[in-house]
């Protein structure tokens, strides 16, 4: 926790929609005028494309096929734990961008399935937003969790989350729906031991449920729309939170549970900058006054 330089860490599984959850911080940044700087998780994979392709055969000769993207030993955690730090502690840092297609490749120059080279955060900025697999992991090594200052879960039921999947890297990254799903089942060892466990140090969770079958994700032809799901909204911790503002706010929700609510999902935006802006506003003044 940084009252000087604090950190927003979202968390999701590949798919889980955490970029489109970047959208709506970005909107609220605009509007309070808050100057944030981002870390995409992917960045701090631990190998590229290639290499990553050579440890997985390696790990799987020597027995073990459990290793994936999603294992902590893929990921560089204690750089990312030491940048997490080092912003907490001087509002300075780096990043760098794993370049998975030709869009990115076109924008970054280097090819995909490759890193660019590390570089330093912009200077004078309010905030830093991670979004991506393990902004909350806490284990013998590294405790992601102590740093950040607000941490959100972005957990669509599985399925859904399968069916994004599926759709995002067939549509945008050229993988025929049988790599997908391979892929999935590689991951789901660690998906068990290494995702999920984050979802109960999240400060919100937003759990986005379809109300239409998908009981086939692998035939799906489109993800679920905002119209045909709705948004699970949980907080760990529900005092200070108005609930009944946000119900009378949000058209079509209610509460679950004592700490939840349930929202129509193309209520997702909306609900989100309710109960965000506040959080975050509050987050950047009392930072802009401990440097002051
Ligand atoms: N609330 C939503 N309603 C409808 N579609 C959604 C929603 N959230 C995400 N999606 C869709 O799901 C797919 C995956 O979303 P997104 O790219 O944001 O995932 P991600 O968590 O950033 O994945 P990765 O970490 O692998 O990049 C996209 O096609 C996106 O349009
Ligand atoms: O979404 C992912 C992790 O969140 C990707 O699968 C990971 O970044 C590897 O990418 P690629 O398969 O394009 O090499």
């Amino acid at each position: 926790m940084s009252k000087k330089y604090p950190i927003i860490s979202v968390v999701g599984s590949s798919g889980a929609g955490t970029s489109t959850v970047k959208n709506t911080f970005e909107q609220i940044f605009r509007r309070e005028g808050v100057k944030s700087v981002s870390i995409e998780g992917d960045a701090f994979h631990r190998y590229n494309r290639a290499d990553m392709k050579a440890e997985l055969e390696r790990r799987y000769a020597a027995g073990d096929a459990t290793f994936s993207h999603f294992s902590y030993e893929a990921n560089e955690l204690k750089e990312l734990e030491r940048v997490f730090r080092e912003y907490g502690e001087t509002g300075r840092g780096r990043t760098r961008t794993y370049v998975h297609d030709d869009i990115e490749a076109a924008r970054t120059g280097v090819a995909p399935g490759n890193f660019t080279q590390w570089a330093p955060f912009e200077d004078n900025s309010d905030l830093l937003f991670y979004e991506g697999l393990h902004g909350c992991v806490v284990n013998d090594e590294v405790n992601l969790v102590r740093h950040a200052d607000l941490k959100l879960g972005v957990v669509p039921v599985i399925n859904l989350e399968w069916i994004q999947k599926i759709h995002r890297d067939r549509a945008q990254r050229g993988y025929t729906t049988e790599a997908v799903t391979d892929v999935i089942l590689r991951r789901m060892y660690a998906y068990v031991h290494c995702i999920v466990p984050q979802f109960s140090e999240t400060d919100i969770n937003f759990q986005r449920v379809p109300v239409v079958d998908t009981s086939n994700p692998f035939i799906a032809r489109w993800i679920p729309t905002p119209d045909e799901s709705l948004i699970v909204i949980r907080f760990k911790n529900p005092r200070g939170i108005d609930f009944p503002y946000l119900t009378s706010m949000i058209a079509g929700s209610w509460m679950s549970r004592a700490n939840s609510i349930v929202v129509p999902g193309n209520k997702q935006d909306l609900a989100m900058q309710l109960i965000l802006t506040p959080l975050i506003e509050r987050m950047v003044r009392e930072a802009r006054r401990a440097r002051a």
